[in-house]
């Protein structure tokens, strides 16, 4: 494939920018890779496993003459590094984000970016649990999607440029309004971390009145909380803080939705859960069929009975 941008300087050096310098090398998308972290450890790992063609010691210098700026720290920082970046940046730039929400970014970051700089936010839906410079690899965005939240006056061939890289790195591409994004990350991403650490917080409280057990005899279901339990304590506590609305108002829904299957537990109401887990079963089917999963069990294989009609 050939180059996109000519520099790319990607600020904060964990998971996503490392897999984002990966799968740039790998398809020969970016003339030069500079990259910058705010701490001298990372930067350093950076520099020993060769993770970009330059780490500089500071965001300024990293972003100098850089066609595209990707700024990939916690959402909580993002408002800082735009500051300080801000009056460093060539003039018909593009910078974007990959924060997991998106209107407290464009708030923070805005302000701090001159004129005829193009601000595209965007957010790659892939992740793992790891962090730090080397959990980075090249497939991470395959076959994910990536979202961009373009503001209303943004330009459009600077989008359509940001596009073309996000899709080479083998993402697939959809825009949407800020607000709803963080809406929709609430139900599918934030409030699901949110249950996951809980559970995981309540069976280790468990465990001190019933041993190990609970960790020993984890079932799949558990050991699949537990992965997403071990996710990024400074990145989650900076999504929770800055898509508290969104969150707070699914995790209202959820409680009730609790309380409803409690209830029928509590009343011996088998029906009701039997109709509940058939429409959820249905949810999972309907994901895999539209190839949002590749990792997921084939259900033909596994013998489960065909959807219900809608
Ligand atoms: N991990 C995921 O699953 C995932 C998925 C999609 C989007 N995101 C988003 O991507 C962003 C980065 O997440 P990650 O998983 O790569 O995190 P990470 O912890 O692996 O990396 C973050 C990097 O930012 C650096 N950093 C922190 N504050 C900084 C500052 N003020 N200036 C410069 N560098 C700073 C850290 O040193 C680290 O190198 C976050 O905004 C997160 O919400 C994460
Ligand atoms: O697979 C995981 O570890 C993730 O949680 C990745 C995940 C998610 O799907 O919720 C987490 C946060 C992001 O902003 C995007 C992706």
């Amino acid at each position: 494939m050939s180059v996109i941008y000519q520099r790319v300087a990607l600020i904060g050096l964990g998971l996503i920018a490392g897999s984002m310098a990966h799968a740039m090398r790998e398809a020969g998308l970016a003339g030069e890779i500079v990259g910058h972290a705010r701490s001298a450890e990372t930067r350093e790992t950076a520099r020993q496993i060769g993770l970009c063609d330059r780490v500089t010691d500071s965001a300024a210098a990293a972003v100098a003459d850089a066609d595209l700026v990707v700024l990939a720290v916690p959402v909580g920082a993002m408002g800082a590094v735009a500051a300080e970046i801000g009056p460093h940046l060539k003039p018909g730039a593009t910078v974007t984000d990959v924060g997991s929400v998106k209107q407290a970014v464009i708030d923070a970051v805005a302000p701090h970016l001159p004129a005829g700089v193009h601000f595209i936010p965007g957010h790659p839906l892939a992740g793992t649990e790891h962090s730090g410079p080397r959990a980075g690899f090249a497939t991470l965005f395959r076959n994910r999607w990536w979202l961009l939240t373009p503001l209303p006056d943004s330009d459009a061939a600077a989008i359509g440029r940001l596009g073309d890289l996000v899709r080479a790195m083998g993402a697939k591409t959809d825009s949407m309004d800020a607000g709803h994004h963080d809406l929709v990350l609430a139900v599918t991403s934030h409030a699901p971390h949110l249950i996951a650490y809980t559970m995981v917080g309540v069976a280790d409280h468990l465990r001190r009145v019933s041993g190990e057990e609970v960790i020993q005899y984890s079932a799949a279901g558990f050991r699949d909380f537990t992965r997403i339990a071990a996710s990024d304590p400074t990145m989650w506590r900076d999504v929770f803080l800055h898509n508290k609305e969104a969150t707070l108002d699914i995790l209202g829904r959820f409680t009730e939705e609790l309380f409803v299957l409690q209830r029928a537990i509590r009343m011996g109401d088998g029906q009701q859960l039997f109709d509940y887990f058939t429409r959820t079963r249905a949810i999972r089917r309907g994901i895999i069929e539209a190839g949002q999963d590749t990792e997921a069990p084939d259900f033909g294989r596994v013998g489960l009975p065909p959807a219900p009609k809608a």
